[in-house]
């Protein structure tokens, strides 16, 4: 039998729609959720997210302001940047789209954002709260694997997930989110011996390596709920997954499609923190 679809764009949009009624009543009690997207260099698929970011935040009524630098720009003046917005009242949320260019220390950068205006949840003290299960705001794409897997039903409690992965943009946050939901966990990467088998023990496997179609049919254990994070370009321009999505479909319970997956709620889980920043600002 075919897998169900999990529609990602659906599931964000009608997280928007809860999103924009939040945001009005916060507007009705003076405060308007502000972010700041900044962006060094011309990396297509980065202009079309940015790009993207801005018009989520016109749908929804937030201040917004996208700042594009040239892809010579020193550390020094991103670094200065960041602190004049880190003093702006009207900003809320910061971001520093990734990947940035060589010249430019991620760590550096994501270390001077204020951790209250740090929406993309990347910050060490970010990240340490959500270590230790503190309230903070969580990394998007993570935080978004989880809204997908509640709102269809998949609650990960007693549940054995396995993340392919163990990026701190991804595989880490999602894996100790898993965690927060009570699911047991296992990471494997690269040197992780007998991958395939591993993944076969998952009740929620989630793919999250950036190696295209890697996950085959033998991977799933039939039944289970498949999430892909890849978003890979294929030399005839097409997208996708890190799971081999026709090969995998008959076998999963569960399936995210790429494009159309976890994606979309990347942008949408910008938005709830920007929201939530926003709503924590009025102290
Ligand atoms: N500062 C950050 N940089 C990056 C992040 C991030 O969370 N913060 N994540 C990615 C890029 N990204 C958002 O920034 C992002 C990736 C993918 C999508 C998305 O909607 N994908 C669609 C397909 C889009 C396409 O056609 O290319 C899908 O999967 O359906 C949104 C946002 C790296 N950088």
């Amino acid at each position: 039998m075919s897998a169900q679809l999990i529609e990602g764009k659906k599931i964000s949009d009608s997280i928007r729609e809860e999103i924009k009624l939040e945001a009005e009543r916060l507007k009705a009690e003076g405060t308007v959720p502000g972010l700041v997207v900044i962006l060094v260099g011309e990396d297509p698929a980065s202009q079309v997210y940015v790009r993207n970011k801005a018009k989520a935040c016109e749908q929804l009524g937030y201040y917004s302001e996208v700042v594009r630098l040239p892809a010579e720009t020193s550390q020094q003046e991103l670094l200065e940047l960041i602190g004049r917005y880190n003093r702006d009242d009207k900003v809320n949320g910061i971001l520093v789209q990734l990947p940035l260019p060589k010249h430019i220390e991620e760590k550096a950068v994501i270390d001077a954002i204020a951790v209250e205006k740090d929406v993309d949840g990347f910050h060490p003290e970010s990240v340490g709260n959500l270590m230790i299960g503190d309230d903070t705001l969580l990394p998007c794409t993570p935080a978004g694997v989880i809204e997908l897997l509640k709102r269809t039903g998949n609650d990960p409690a007693g549940k054995h997930a396995v993340v392919i992965g163990r990026s701190n943009i991804v595989g880490k946050p999602v894996a100790m989110l898993l965690l927060r939901e009570h699911a047991t966990v296992t990471i494997c990467h690269s040197r992780t011996p007998n991958l395939p088998e591993v993944a076969r023990q998952a009740d929620i496997l989630v793919a999250a390596v950036g190696v295209p179609k890697l996950v085959k049919k033998e991977w799933v254990k039939p039944g289970a709920v498949v999430i892909d994070v890849g978003v890979n370009r294929l030399p005839d321009g097409k997208l996708c997954g890190d799971v081999d999505f026709d090969d995998v479909l008959d076998t999963a319970g569960w399936i995210t499609p790429v494009p159309g997956g976890v994606g979309p709620m990347t942008i949408t889980m910008l938005m709830a923190n920007t929201l939530k920043a926003a709503r924590r600002s009025r102290g």
